[in-house]
């Protein structure tokens, strides 16, 4: 049945859109980016999780590796339809069917580009080539999806004709392909409008022009129930559109759902970790400055109203807010950090904490928890012993097993311990933890190196936030020294816990 649409290019609350996940073919289609079969197991079952409808577990044309990947995924039996990339040819949908897939996508070329200076056919051929493609799939019990290749940059009479002999041969549903991210919204919507009166469409959008998100919506407006997407935007070149993206601007902008969003900050690292690429700081969702709030202007309306400078709360994707330090920090950023730490000032010490602070910033330096503590201190006088502190380390890592040392001062008794460890400053950690025995009970939730400048002898900077009961507290430490930064920071991080596991706040000047 065709899909109705509205022309005035809206999305309405009723409507039922569906994503289709392509990180497994697509995604992995990113320069260096490989998945193991494990991998792929992983993100698909957490794409199950959220609530994919369609996951495009790769290409089976590929090779042996590929369909045993794929095999391993389709063996899950998961709710969501599974499926393989397949070229216009007979022997591609041979080697998905061997992988027990549910369905496939059919990829033809569209473009006169594609059709002859590609593929090396003609319109008319191409026309004949796909419907004996999809009357083959279907007489194999295949979902069938065909994808007109570089559909965005070809005419557009010959795409609906394209459209019309995948409908008539049987295809469950004809994909408009923005293969290159070439076009803009008008043109989307007027393509799929068009394809959408002939039956159901999808939508595979590219980001080249950062015109993704924007693509797939007008795709939507214009009737396509399924939009191709991928975790963080992975994929050819700038990308595809991001899931995350997709579902939250649907969700938030016209109320339309697809996914359980809180899975999706979650599914976002598993897919950096599995390919290695980082996720943008900055990037929608799931990005680490998403939520997290520095000027002192945006600090102190958030505090006032959380909803002050931000569209919709981080809760809804599975995120926290944060309130971070810098150059931009003001008085209320300040107080609110320092009541995080138990740590009172009056007001004029906060103003004087703030300038401090801002001053540091402005030396180009990021503002940790250990530094705002150091300067309260400074500040209020309220000088403290430390408990734990660094005398000596040395740590070897030439022979079978890295091995390290440590010297530690605590609560003015020496303590000495050695231990193992997968390198040098894994092994100097162990140490660390053997001679502090309890007291070294926190977790290490996260470890960041930056190298300050190029160069073998370059100066590393290592961030550490270590938690326990509840508190965390961030350190940096800078040394030319990869170990002893690392011990550094986690030392002065645990020095930082313990110490106000030990001292009770002073009382807060009115
Ligand atoms: C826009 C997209 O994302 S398209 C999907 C891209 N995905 C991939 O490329 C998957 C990974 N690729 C592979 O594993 C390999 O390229 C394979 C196994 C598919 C093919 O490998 P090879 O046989 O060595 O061919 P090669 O990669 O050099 O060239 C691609 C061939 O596919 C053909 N081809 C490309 N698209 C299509 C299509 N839609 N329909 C039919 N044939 C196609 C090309 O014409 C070319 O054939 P030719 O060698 O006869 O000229
Ligand atoms: C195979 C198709 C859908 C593709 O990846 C593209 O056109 O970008």
């Amino acid at each position: 049945m065709p899909v109705t649409h509205s022309p005035e290019q809206t999305i309405a609350s009723d409507r039922t859109v569906r994503l289709l996940d392509t990180t497994l073919r697509d995604g992995e289609q990113a320069p260096g980016v490989s998945l193991s079969p494990d991998e792929k197991v992983e993100i698909a079952r957490s794409l199950e999780r959220a609530g994919v409808s369609v996951i495009e577990a790769g290409s089976a044309c590929t090779g042996a590796g590929e369909r045993q990947a794929i095999s391993r995924v389709t063996d899950l039996d998961l709710d969501a339809r599974v499926t393989s990339f397949c070229r216009g040819m007979k022997g591609d949908i041979d080697l998905a069917l061997e992988c027990d897939v549910d369905g496939v996508h059919i990829v033809v070329p569209a473009s006169d580009r594609h059709v002859e200076g590609k593929v090396g056919t003609s319109r008319a051929d191409n026309l004949e080539n796909t419907a004996e493609l999809v009357a083959y799939a279907k007489d194999h019990d295949l979902w069938v999806e065909v994808i007109g290749e570089d559909g965005s940059r070809a005419d557009l009479d010959y795409l609906e004709e394209l459209a019309e002999t995948s409908f008539e041969a049987g295809a469950d549903r004809f994909c408009f392909a923005d293969t290159v991210g070439h076009t803009g919204p008008e043109h989307t919507h007027e393509a799929v409008s068009r394809l959408a009166d002939l039956g159901p469409v999808s939508a595979h959008t590219h980001d080249d022009l950062g015109l993704g998100v924007t693509n797939a919506l007008a795709a939507v407006s214009a009737g396509a129930d399924l939009v191709h997407c991928t975790v963080d935007g992975l994929g050819e070149r700038a990308g595809n559109v991001a899931l995350e993206e997709v579902a939250i601007a649907l969700d938030h902008v016209y109320d339309v759902e697809t996914l359980d969003l809180e899975e999706v900050y979650g599914l976002a690292q598993i897919v950096a970790r599995a390919t290695g690429v980082q996720l943008p700081p900055n990037k929608a969702v799931i990005g680490e400055n998403a939520f997290t709030h520095e000027s002192g202007i945006h600090t102190d309306g958030t505090l006032k109203d959380d909803k002050m400078y931000e569209p919709y709360a981080p809760e809804t994707v599975g995120r926290e807010r944060r309130l971070a330090l810098g150059k931009h920090t003001g008085r209320a950023g300040v107080r609110a950090a320092l009541e995080e730490h138990d740590v009172a000032a009056d007001d004029d010490e906060v103003a004087e904490i703030a300038t401090r602070v801002t001053e540091l910033g402005d030396r180009g330096r990021r503002v940790t928890d250990a530094d705002l503590l150091a300067i309260a201190e400074d500040v209020t006088g309220d000088d403290r012993e430390r408990v734990v502190e660094l005398l000596d380390l040395s740590a070897t890592s030439g022979g079978a097993v890295p091995t390290a040392s440590v010297r530690l001062d605590v609560d003015g008794e020496e303590r000495v311990a050695s231990g193992t460890g997968s390198g040098p400053v894994d092994a100097a950690v162990s140490a660390v933890r053997e001679a502090l025995g309890s007291m070294a009970d926190a977790e290490l939730e996260s470890y960041h190196v930056d190298a300050v400048t190029g160069g073998t002898d370059a100066v590393v900077t290592v961030e550490v936030t270590m938690v326990r009961n509840d508190r965390s507290v961030t350190v940096a430490r800078s040394e030319a020294d990869i170990t002893r930064a690392s011990v550094k920071a986690m030392v002065d991080a645990l020095d930082r816990l313990l110490a106000t596991d030990q001292q009770p706040l002073a009382p807060a000047d009115d």
